[in-house]
């Protein structure tokens, strides 16, 4: 399904941050956002993945289709790798873990407790956590946080998978992950300031 977003405004704390953003991200594409600190791009994410409403426009053809990947990796520390990734794949309904392991590079962690990994390990198991929700859509706030230099290749790598797969990437990033993908720059469509009207529930 295609991701559209028409005429998009998005704000945090009640503030309009961008204006006026349209895009469209089609089964095996991914787009990759950018623009300096503080211009907008988690605000973005986090409007299209639904967790806050849009101050205008409309995003269609996302919904449940949407993995999201924030800032945290969204991990149970007292439970281990398998279970992590065990007890997400069953909150998505899906089955098999191996892949997601392979993929990452876990195998040879499987057992130990999530809360005793390594901030890019931690990292390399948040990311697998994307390929168990079975979704098409990934959406992905700067996924390589902490990572080396070779576990950004295995993120590529498990990225063009899924774009080959049909599946697609709205990813905020500031560096280059070698992927044969669109660029939107945020910055043009920075928000006119105007005093805030309301907060959010959910911050
Ligand atoms: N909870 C919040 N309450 C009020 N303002 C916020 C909140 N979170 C972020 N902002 C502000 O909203 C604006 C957009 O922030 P956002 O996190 O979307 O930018 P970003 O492009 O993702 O930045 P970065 O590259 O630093 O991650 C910034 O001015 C930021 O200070």
């Amino acid at each position: 399904m295609t991701l559209h977003a028409q005429n998009l405004s998005v704000a945090r704390g009640g503030v309009a941050v961008l204006e006026g953003l349209s895009f469209e991200l089609a089964p095996g594409s991914a787009l990759i956002l950018r623009g300096p600190n503080g211009s907008g791009k988690t605000t973005l994410l986090r409007t299209v993945a639904g967790l806050q409403p849009p101050l205008a426009g409309r995003v269609e053809g996302g919904g449940e289709d949407i993995a999201y990947a924030a800032h945290a990796d969204g991990l149970k520390a007292m439970l281990s790798v398998t279970e992590n990734l065990l007890f997400w794949a069953s909150v998505f309904g899906t089955g098999d873990i191996a892949p997601a392991l392979r993929a990452f590079d876990l195998e040879g962690l499987t057992d130990r407790l999530a809360g005793t990994l390594s901030a890019g390990q931690k990292r390399r198991l948040g990311l697998a956590r994307l390929m168990v929700t079975g979704r098409a859509i990934w959406v992905l706030d700067e996924p390589t946080v902490s990572l080396d230099a070779a576990s950004v290749a295995l993120f590529a790598a498990a990225v063009r998978a899924h774009l080959g797969q049909g599946g697609s990437a709205l990813i905020a990033t500031h560096i280059d992950l070698g992927l044969d993908a669109d660029v939107l720059d945020v910055s043009p469509y920075r928000a006119v300031w105007r005093a805030p009207e309301a907060d959010e529930a959910f911050l």
